[in-house]
């Protein structure tokens, strides 16, 4: 039998939604430490957040090219992983993985047939590894824009590397891109929202319903 599908939800500020996300069934919630996300949250809130998950679900810290000391202190609260969305080389993946000693997940934008060539760059490097929308020319952030990506490009992909999608997911598309393209993983924000950064339960409980029935 098929390894179940781990399915993230990201983006999470609250303790309230952190618990409908627990009880909705979901594998690994995503907090963002980014200024520009509307998802950003401090220190000290991931700090809260992750000791209220932890041994109950797997919690991720999302990092746009962070410098050691960021790296630091992230990994002081324990995550049980980093995802770097930014425009780390698999040199600097090694470097923090090492570092944090925390297991990692590569977010890599697929925007063109160069970007799905790129991918095998980071296998053995990251954890995992993590498709995203590549962000429009002048976005103001990496990710979290409800893009979605031609998802054919991946036609061109190792079959042998394993990914975790990511990139306009919604309830109602879920379980198409399930069907299609077979990742281990599914990971969504902007489409289980109501406003960029506002969290609605209905949204959550129909994605982790689609994405269950499609797996
Ligand atoms: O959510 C953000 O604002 C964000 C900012 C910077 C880097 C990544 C960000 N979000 C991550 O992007 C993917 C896809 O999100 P979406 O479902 O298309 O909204 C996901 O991992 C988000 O956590």
């Amino acid at each position: 039998m098929a390894d179940p599908l781990i399915i993230k939800i990201c983006g999470i500020k609250t303790l309230d939604i952190l618990e409908t996300t627990i009880a909705a069934g979901a594998d690994m919630v995503g907090f963002m430490h980014f200024p520009r996300s509307p998802r950003h949250v401090s220190v000290e809130q991931i700090g809260d957040l992750i000791s209220s998950a932890r041994g109950r679900i797997e919690t991720c810290v999302v990092l746009v090219n962070p410098d050691n000391s960021c790296v630091a202190e992230i990994a002081a609260l324990g995550p049980d992983w980093i995802q770097l969305h930014g425009p780390e080389t698999p040199h600097r993946v090694e470097a923090i993985r090492i570092e944090a000693g925390v297991e990692i997940m590569k977010a890599l934008p697929i925007g063109s047939a160069e970007d799905v060539a790129h991918i095998a760059d980071f296998v053995g490097v990251a954890d995992r590894i993590l498709l995203d929308a590549k962000p429009p020319k002048g976005a103001d952030r990496p990710g979290g824009l409800g893009e979605t990506f031609d998802w054919s490009l991946l036609k061109a992909l190792d079959p042998s590397i394993p990914f975790m999608l990511s990139g306009g997911l919604t309830p109602q598309t879920v379980a198409d891109a399930i069907k299609t393209l077979r990742p281990f993983g599914v990971d969504v924000s902007s489409g289980v929202e109501t406003a960029p950064g506002v969290k609605d339960k209905r949204l959550i409980e129909a994605f982790m319903r689609n994405a269950r029935a499609a797996s």
